[in-house]
């Protein structure tokens, strides 16, 4: 049946149309087009793109042509999905798929059909999408990369508030549920404003730095650590209590205040002072253990600074 019969606008193809003819068209596409026997995965037609790309198959099987180190038919060979439970072609499959040869990436339309032998066959058209899929990933690292910088405190490379919200928020909710305690340690530098004057804003920088590293170095990992802005400091606890927590909260006091960070011209020690709170059962709320915890840390302030304190 010739297919433009119908299409007043095709030029009309002649019935007759030779596998030669047929050849020439595949051989001019910028695609990989092969046939193989469906049972015994023996090559019966590779197009001039394939030859180019994978050499000349010479009476080969496909995975020996196409792919790398394979003894057998490939695992990911596509030929069972291309027929029913009775062996009947069913429709095309697409999928990508990266070659084991070139390392390049394909979009592949498989079908099966019957040859002009009459035996099935598997038709494969493959078009090289490479460049998309290093666009694609490109893309992918991107996002990931602007996804981390947006809940990353850019100087201290700590969380920064906005994530430490949303991860604290989801830390009470599982504690709530498995019924732990959970603790908050508030901290702020001292006298920060004198290092800054004294020593310019970017020896400030270089303290907040490192005192962010120490703490880092202090807390565990399932441990919320972040910078809230300026000087200012939090870590959520899960399953700790306020015991727990104080004991946390006088290391990093001794290790901060232990510290020497050199800098042009010295070395500048700084403290800090810490406020605590903890909380457990349905009725833990953020906002209520921060303002307990900023509570008490405006009264170690006040009693002197370089030390640590816990709500009433
Ligand atoms: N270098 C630097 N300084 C900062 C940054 N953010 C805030 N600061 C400074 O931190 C200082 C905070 O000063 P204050 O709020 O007066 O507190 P303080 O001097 O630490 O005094 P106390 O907290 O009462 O002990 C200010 O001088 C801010 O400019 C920053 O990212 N880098």
């Amino acid at each position: 049946m010739n297919s433009s019969a119908n299409n007043p606008d095709m030029p009309s193809v002649p019935e007759d149309l030779s596998y030669q003819a047929i050849a020439t068209v595949l051989n001019s596409l910028d695609a990989l087009v092969y046939v193989a026997d469906m049972e015994t995965h023996e090559l019966i037609f590779f197009n001039d793109y394939g030859s180019n790309y994978w050499g000349n198959p010479g009476g080969r099987k496909c995975w020996q042509v196409l792919q790398k180190d394979q003894d057998g038919p490939c695992s990911f060979c596509t030929n069972p999905q291309l027929v029913d439970e009775h062996g009947q072609p069913t429709g095309p499959v697409v999928w990508e798929f990266q070659n084991t040869a070139n390392q390049r990436w394909y979009q592949c339309r498989d079908q099966a059909i019957r040859w002009i032998d009459g035996r099935l066959v598997r038709m494969e058209i493959a078009t090289d999408i490479t460049e998309r899929k290093e666009m694609e990933q490109a893309l992918e690292i991107a996002r990931d990369r602007a996804e981390k910088l947006a809940e990353t405190d850019e100087l201290t490379g700590l969380k920064n508030r906005r994530s430490f919200f949303s991860l604290s928020t989801q830390a009470i909710h599982q504690a709530i549920r498995a019924g732990d305690p959970i603790a908050v340690i508030m901290f702020d530098l001292d006298h920060f404003k004198q290092v800054n004057d004294q020593w310019g804003h970017a020896a400030g920088d270089t303290v907040l730095r490192g005192m962010a590293a120490a703490a880092r170095r202090t807390v565990r990992d399932s441990d919320i650590l972040a910078r809230l802005g300026g000087e200012e400091f939090a870590v959520l606890l899960p399953a700790t209590d306020l015991p727990k927590a104080r004991y946390l909260a006088q290391r990093l006091q001794e290790t901060f205040s232990s510290q020497l960070f050199p800098v042009t011209g010295g070395a500048i020690r700084c403290t800090a002072s810490f406020g605590i709170a903890a909380g457990t059962g349905p009725g833990m709320v953020l906002d209520h253990l921060l303002r307990q915890a900023d509570g008490a840390l405006f009264r170690a302030k006040e009693a002197g600074r370089n030390q640590v304190a816990s709500r009433y």
